[in-house]
């Protein structure tokens, strides 16, 4: 889908495109499609950006406690959104050993005690070995840093989903070599 697809979409049509952009937070997109049009891939990610930003932090919260806990109960229950499924599967999470299952649900469940939230990171740019690291080094976090950082990834994640449905073409004509826009 292009830019002037994404611009001519209903609000009914765009939170059915981009409504797990965030995690189970349609109303994220909702509040989003206020803000056509967009000119890029690039701006929709701002777009998406400045309203997780613009959340207090009891907001912040409970966007992150929408997200699965990574290699946990929806993962085994086969209940993971297809967005989360693909992508704890990229980062090898449905391959765990024994072992290492058990490393990440302890940890997971000493993270959600400490912090009343779950561990979220953005699995696609991470592995399995990467993400146990990060578990335990942000379990040593305190709660404001914490709630930064879980944030970003949040950010992280709804870019890549964006770049998946957005191509990146733009209004203007493609220039020789067109270098996409980072995200
Ligand atoms: N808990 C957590 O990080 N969940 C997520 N991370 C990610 O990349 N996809 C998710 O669902």
């Amino acid at each position: 889908m292009d830019i002037a697809v994404v611009n001519s979409l209903s609000y009914e049509q765009f939170v059915e495109v981009f409504g797990n952009a965030v995690e189970k937070c349609p109303l994220v997109a909702a509040a989003v499609w206020s803000s056509r049009p967009f000119t890029s891939i690039a701006d929709i990610d701002d777009a998406f950006g400045h309203f997780i930003d613009s959340l207090p932090d009891s907001g912040k919260e409970g966007v992150l406690r929408c997200h699965p806990d990574l290699a946990g109960r929806d993962l085994q229950s086969g209940t993971l959104t297809a967005d989360s499924l693909a992508e704890q599967s990229q980062a090898g999470l449905t391959q765990l050993g024994v072992a290492e299952a058990e490393r990440i649900a302890v940890l997971n469940s000493q993270y959600k005690l400490r912090f009343g939230f779950p561990f979220v990171i953005c699995a696609r740019m991470n592995d399995k070995t990467s993400i146990l690291q990060q578990l335990s080094q942000r379990l040593a976090s305190d709660h404001a840093h914490e709630l930064t950082h879980a944030i970003g990834e949040v950010k992280r994640i709804c870019s890549l989903r964006l770049q998946a449905l957005v191509c990146p073409t733009h209004l203007g004509p493609a220039q020789p070599n067109h270098v996409p826009p980072r995200l």
